[in-house]
């Protein structure tokens, strides 16, 4: 099924650039006539290229990330719904792996809708649907988290911006709680040269530090060895990725407070067996908006909704 989000009477001429849209062996890609470009894998929907008009790929993808399905993607953009981390012991979600389903689960594509700039009449951003529903997954996943639920992920992607946002929907008869991350992994040049901006006053939780919970000072945080932290900030400041003291990527958020700064360092992702190469943990960040550090609640029949917007400074 296709959606256009204007009426096709007032649809430009063919002789227009127009997004093209492409979906073959369950991977959907994308390009604008600008040539950005974003690839999707159904399964997870999880995003696994974004290249800016430059022909710069902004999403860090193992070289070794698994693509057949058996285990989620290592790098690009896996979901994670309903649980963030490991599931807590005595919670709805406890059965669940590891970031919960949704990064394993296979997607369907719902459909493509595109919008028209004012100034060139020509279509430069479009929009990609995918579903997820209770009765699309295992009778093993279902069983437990045996929830009614619909999700709807949506990307849409324009000149030098991706956007990503979750649309979460109760379709059963009692409340559910539920986390949800969009887990990016972008890339950077070094590591070493990277900093990480927005996040000074906000209260962190640090996994390398034992999970004890402090308040950031740096205005600038410099990564400098295994970072693995979820900042909340309930204002939502932007969150400006630099390199070399230059920005590189801005990230803003709707609805999603919180936000995990991870990289693994070297000794990590030494024994991670699916990411490669193994000098990888120098040329890439996670920043990753979500709403983890507590639950969200969802009343039978309500509706929720997140979403992020990831800009390249080129
Ligand atoms: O190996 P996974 O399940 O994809 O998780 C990768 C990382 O994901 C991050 O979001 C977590 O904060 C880290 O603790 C974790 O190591």
């Amino acid at each position: 099924m296709e959606r256009k989000n204007r009426p096709s009477s007032i649809a430009m001429s063919p002789s227009l650039p127009q997004p093209s849209v492409d979906l073959k062996d369950g991977v959907l890609t994308a390009t604008l006539p600008s040539g950005d470009s974003v690839q999707v894998y159904l399964y997870g929907a999880t995003v696994t290229s974004w290249k800016t008009s430059n022909g710069q790929e902004q999403l860090f993808l193992s070289t070794a990330a698994v693509l057949d399905g058996s285990k989620p993607i290592r790098g690009g953009i896996p979901l994670v719904f309903p649980v963030f981390g490991p599931p807590p012991k005595d919670h709805a979600t406890s059965k669940l792996p590891q970031h919960g389903f949704a990064r394993n689960s296979t997607w369907e594509f719902m459909g493509k809708s595109s919008s028209e700039s004012t100034s060139t009449k020509a279509d430069d951003s479009v929009k990609l649907d995918f579903g997820l529903s209770s009765a699309m997954l295992s009778a093993d996943t279902k069983s437990k988290w045996p929830v009614e639920f619909g999700l709807v992920y949506s990307v849409t992607l324009s000149k030098s911006k991706l956007e990503v946002q979750l649309h979460v929907q109760n379709k059963g008869e009692n409340a559910f709680d539920f986390q949800c991350l969009f887990h990016s992994y972008f890339t950077v040049k070094d590591i070493s040269n990277t900093t990480v901006s927005g996040l000074a006053g906000a209260s962190y939780v640090d996994k390398v530090r034992g999970a004890q919970t402090f308040k950031e000072e740096s205005a600038d945080l410099p990564i400098t060895g295994e970072t693995d932290r979820v900042y909340t900030t309930p204002s939502l400041p932007p969150i400006v990725v630099k390199e070399s003291g230059k920005d590189s990527l801005i990230t803003t958020r709707d609805a999603l407070p919180d936000v995990t700064v991870w990289n693994g360092w070297e000794q990590k992702i030494a024994g991670m067996g699916d990411f490669e190469p193994k000098d990888g943990w120098k040329r890439y960040i996670c920043i990753e908006p979500g709403t983890v550090t507590g639950w969200t609640k969802l009343e039978a029949g309500d509706a929720w909704e997140g979403s992020a917007i990831f800009e390249a400074k080129l």
